[in-house]
């Protein structure tokens, strides 16, 4: 679904060749500042590479119009954005933003009890706990319709029973909906557990 060849961004990543498979979980793994973060902003373009190139489904990124694209391919980042307002109002602008029909409450609900959100849609997100928003980032994605989600690290605030459990959930809905899942994580349990295909970067590079 993805595939990098000769790609160099910075002093930070220089892949020969990478790729990610259609409808898999992919686990995006290594240690801290070896690039992971910087790897999967490529594969949204919220950056582009210096040298080389990024394909999605055959097609070059440099070619793609990229409003559209952060509209397929989703990246839900290691601190999620959250908005002044509701739980409700947060939720409805990732619809928004993908140009989707507003949820209903029954969706939002769902959506909320998918992540083990219990508060009410009125209740001000920015009152909410850093995993709190987590999972609220978490349940906007779930009311989108992505090909691609990719998630920075997004269970890094939760305790590992609740992480686990959310994930489960998380990765069955992305299957269910024939979704591509691309993940940076830095727990061992999450690869055993979930990964279908994983990309170990070194330094910059894939090993
Ligand atoms: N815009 C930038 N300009 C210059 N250097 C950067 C930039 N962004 C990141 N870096 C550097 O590139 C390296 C890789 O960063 P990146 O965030 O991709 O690592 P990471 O593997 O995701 O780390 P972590 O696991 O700690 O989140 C780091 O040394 C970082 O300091």
């Amino acid at each position: 679904m993805f595939r990098l060849e000769n790609v160099k961004y910075k002093q930070i990543l220089h892949i020969d060749h990478a790729a990610i498979p259609e409808r898999k979980t992919t686990c995006i793994i290594g240690k801290s500042g070896s690039g992971k973060t910087t790897f999967i902003k490529l594969l949204n373009g919220l950056i582009s590479p210096d040298a080389g190139e990024v394909y999605y489904k055959g097609k070059a990124l440099s070619q793609l119009d990229l409003i559209k694209h952060r509209r397929r391919v989703i990246m839900l980042q290691q601190t999620p954005s959250i908005y002044d307002g509701t739980i409700k109002d947060n939720l409805q602008i990732g619809r928004s933003f993908s140009n989707l029909d507003e949820a209903t409450d029954t969706e939002m609900k769902k959506a909320l009890d998918c992540v083990n959100l219990h508060k009410e849609l009125k209740s001000t997100a920015n009152e909410l706990s850093g995993g709190e928003k987590q999972r609220l980032a978490l349940a906007r994605i779930l009311l989108l319709k992505p090909e691609v989600v990719i998630m920075d690290e997004p269970t890094s605030a939760l305790d590992e029973e609740t992480a686990h459990e959310m994930m489960q959930k998380i990765l069955q809905i992305g299957k269910d909906k024939g979704q591509t899942m691309i993940m940076v994580t830095h727990s061992k349990e999450v690869v055993e557990a979930f990964a279908e295909s994983v990309i170990e970067i070194d330094a910059g590079r894939v090993r």
